[in-house]
């Protein structure tokens, strides 16, 4: 069986633009994988995925779902896929319940057999009690387990998700992840665009990091953190001295050799934050970690800083990114 989902060299250039959108991609998805694509804002991630599920039209290049060539053969193309949007395009003028039966309608299902396969989806991801009230009631963890549930109406081999749960609370996030590896482990093929480092790690086989329109690195989320040249990293959460600066003081913790890179992790970035007055600073560091704490904390104690806690950890799919795509906001 060849793979799941493939581009080659595919590019794609707006109208009145000067570069493309997506400029040269390929890679393989292989079925029954999960595979992630991130890249920052504009990367041509959404492009791409337009191009495999028949809604942006291709410069030159191929795009293959299920074996099947989107750009010759887009409408044999469809069948094989379900798309699952970040907003809700759910129908508001059906009960949920007939959200799902018209979209097996549109592909061809008889009565009997959209009736039962709503029944069933309906029950699996826990609205058949809401089945037949207003799409209108639902929240948006209900109206995001409705749209997936309506994609799988027509039995895609495919599943595109966009941000699947963006927005959702940690209940309907676990709630959507679990539904998510249930169908992997049936054998769908799943690929999802993501901003949620978090999520990849958690849910994709393997992850393609795009920017500018290109392939920057694809492998499995551990290798690609352990591409970062073995680095570990130095947790530090300080506070520094009276008339010193935290840029300061992360400057001067970046000179010492065995660092390669500092940071100061925001609150967002690394959970909840430090106490008050105290800063996370995060060191990339080459080598024995603890062999930087006597260094370390000789530059606190020389600039009146003090140490109140610190923690030695890896680096994380969030770090691959950031140092592959750069810090620069788009
Ligand atoms: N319809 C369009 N016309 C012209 N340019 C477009 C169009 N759609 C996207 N672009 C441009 O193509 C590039 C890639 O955009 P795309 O939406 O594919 O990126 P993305 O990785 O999905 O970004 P995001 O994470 O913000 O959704 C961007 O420079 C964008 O401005």
């Amino acid at each position: 069986m060849g793979p799941a989902v493939e581009v080659h060299e595919l590019v794609k250039r707006y109208p009145k633009r000067d570069v493309n959108a997506v400029d040269g991609l390929s890679f393989a998805v292989e079925t029954g994988e999960v595979f992630g694509l991130l890249g920052p804002n504009g990367a041509g991630k959404t492009t791409t995925v337009g191009i495999l599920t028949t809604m942006v039209r291709a410069t030159s290049g191929g795009a293959y779902v299920g074996g099947v060539d989107v750009l010759r053969d887009p409408v044999r193309a469809r069948a094989r896929f379900a798309v699952v949007p970040q907003r809700s395009n759910l129908d508001r003028s059906l009960t949920p319940r007939q959200n799902l039966t018209f979209h097996a309608a549109y592909h061809g299902y008889s009565r009997a057999e959209r009736n039962a396969r709503a029944a069933t989806l309906l029950d699996e991801f826990g609205l058949i009690g809401q089945a037949d009230t207003k799409v209108d009631f639902y929240s948006g963890g209900m109206a995001q387990r409705l749209m997936i549930a309506r994609s799988l109406m027509h039995e895609p081999q495919v599943l595109f998700l966009d941000e699947p749960t963006t927005g959702l609370d940690p209940q309907a996030r676990l709630f959507v992840w679990e539904r998510l590896r249930e169908l992997r482990g049936r054998g769908v093929t799943i690929m999802l665009t993501t901003h949620d480092m978090d999520e990849a790690a958690q849910l994709a086989d393997r992850v393609g990091i795009v920017d500018h329109g290109r392939l920057l690195a694809l492998d499995t989320p551990p290798a690609l953190v352990r591409r970062l040249t073995g680095q570990t990293v130095l947790d530090l959460t300080v506070v520094a001295g009276a008339g010193d600066d935290t840029e300061k003081l992360l400057a001067a913790l970046t000179e010492l050799p065995g660092v390669e890179r500092g940071e100061q992790v925001s609150a967002a970035a690394g959970g909840a934050g430090p106490a008050d007055g105290a800063t996370l600073l995060r060191l990339y560091v080459t080598g024995e970690p603890a062999a930087l704490l006597a260094p370390v904390a000789g530059v606190l104690a020389g600039r009146s800083a003090s140490l109140t806690d610190v923690h030695f950890g890896e680096p994380s799919l969030e770090d691959v990114f950031i140092d592959l795509t750069g810090r620069a906001l788009r």
